[in-house]
């Protein structure tokens, strides 16, 4: 037998991050969670109980924080970037490292009508994440990401004309709830080097808020026949929207919510046009995935 793939890393390391503007006073706050992986001759650290080729995982989570220190932490897609570039830089054994950061959204508080100085909320379970391969061989490659922003319109979706055999139950429907968790993602056209990436460094915040408004905007005003077919839509004005990109993909979990028949009380009327009263369901839910690609 033989080692056909290794990584190895520091997961789960949890950092955050002040910037204080002395002369306005106003602070901003940055909280992410980073997983960095590296690639490379360690073999023998497996096969051999050889650690002279481990760069432990302590001191990946030491320069983690050191850089974090020392660099700007956003946007994420640059600083998994600068990451995974110290060390195949650093350690000519090393050569790939795979960073995830997931960033937690604190959104500023407005009080009395202002922006807080140094006040923030935040927005349950939405995350903005970033996962990269940083490779010796092959440059850069960055996927972005909308997670956890969960959505609901009470009307404007459908869906009928589907198979209709022996297994069907489900009826027709031209007016339902349409609920669901976004995990949206694209995939950047591959960076040779870090200073690329860097060149770049205002067009990922541009695309994330391009990504989530389009998001929101399609969810909303799109007449849905289905999930295939608005989260389509979706994929293609993102990538119409942000040029660099090359991929992207979407996994939507149908989070249904069910009619509720109450006629067997005094004929009470709760179904099709009348149906006010709904049974959210955690499960089963239908998960819909589709990856759109240039040309
Ligand atoms: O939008 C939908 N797509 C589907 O594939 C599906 N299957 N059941 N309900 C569904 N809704």
């Amino acid at each position: 037998p033989h080692v056909s793939a290794a990584r190895y890393g520091k997961d789960n390391v949890r950092v955050y991050k002040v910037h204080r503007d002395q002369s306005t006073g106003v602070q901003t706050v940055a909280e992410m969670t980073v997983c960095c992986l590296l690639e490379g001759d360690i073999e023998t650290s497996y096969t051999k109980a050889d650690n002279s080729v481990v760069v432990a995982t302590d001191s990946v989570k030491n320069t983690i924080y050191l850089l974090a220190k020392q660099s700007p932490v956003t946007p994420p897609e640059y600083f998994a970037s600068l990451l995974g570039s110290h060390f195949i830089k650093k350690y000519s054994h090393i050569h790939a490292a795979h960073v995830k950061i997931i960033t937690h959204h604190w959104e500023r508080m407005t009080i009395d009508g202002k922006p807080h100085p140094h006040s923030f909320v935040k927005n349950a379970g939405e995350t903005r994440n970033v996962e990269a391969t940083i490779s010796r061989k092959d440059g850069i490659s960055i996927t972005s990401s909308i997670v956890g922003l969960s959505v609901l319109k009470s009307t404007g979706s459908a869906f009928h004309g589907f198979v209709r055999d022996e297994y069907t139950t489900l009826p027709e429907t031209w007016d339902r709830i349409l609920s669901t968790d976004v995990d949206a993602g694209w995939t950047w056209k591959t960076f040779g080097t870090h200073e690329a990436v860097q060149a770049s460094v205002g067009k990922f915040d541009k695309a994330w808020e391009a990504a989530r408004d389009i998001t929101l905007k399609r969810f909303a005003t799109d007449d849905s026949a289905s999930v295939q077919a608005t989260m389509y839509k979706m994929s293609e004005d993102i990538l119409a929207a942000v040029p660099e990109t090359e991929t992207v993909t979407y996994a939507l979990p149908n989070k249904h919510y069910f009619e509720l028949d109450l006629s067997w009380h005094k004929g009470i009327k709760n179904t099709g046009t009348d149906a006010e009263v709904y049974v959210p369901q955690s499960g089963p839910n239908g998960l819909i995935k589709c990856s759109v690609s240039r040309g």
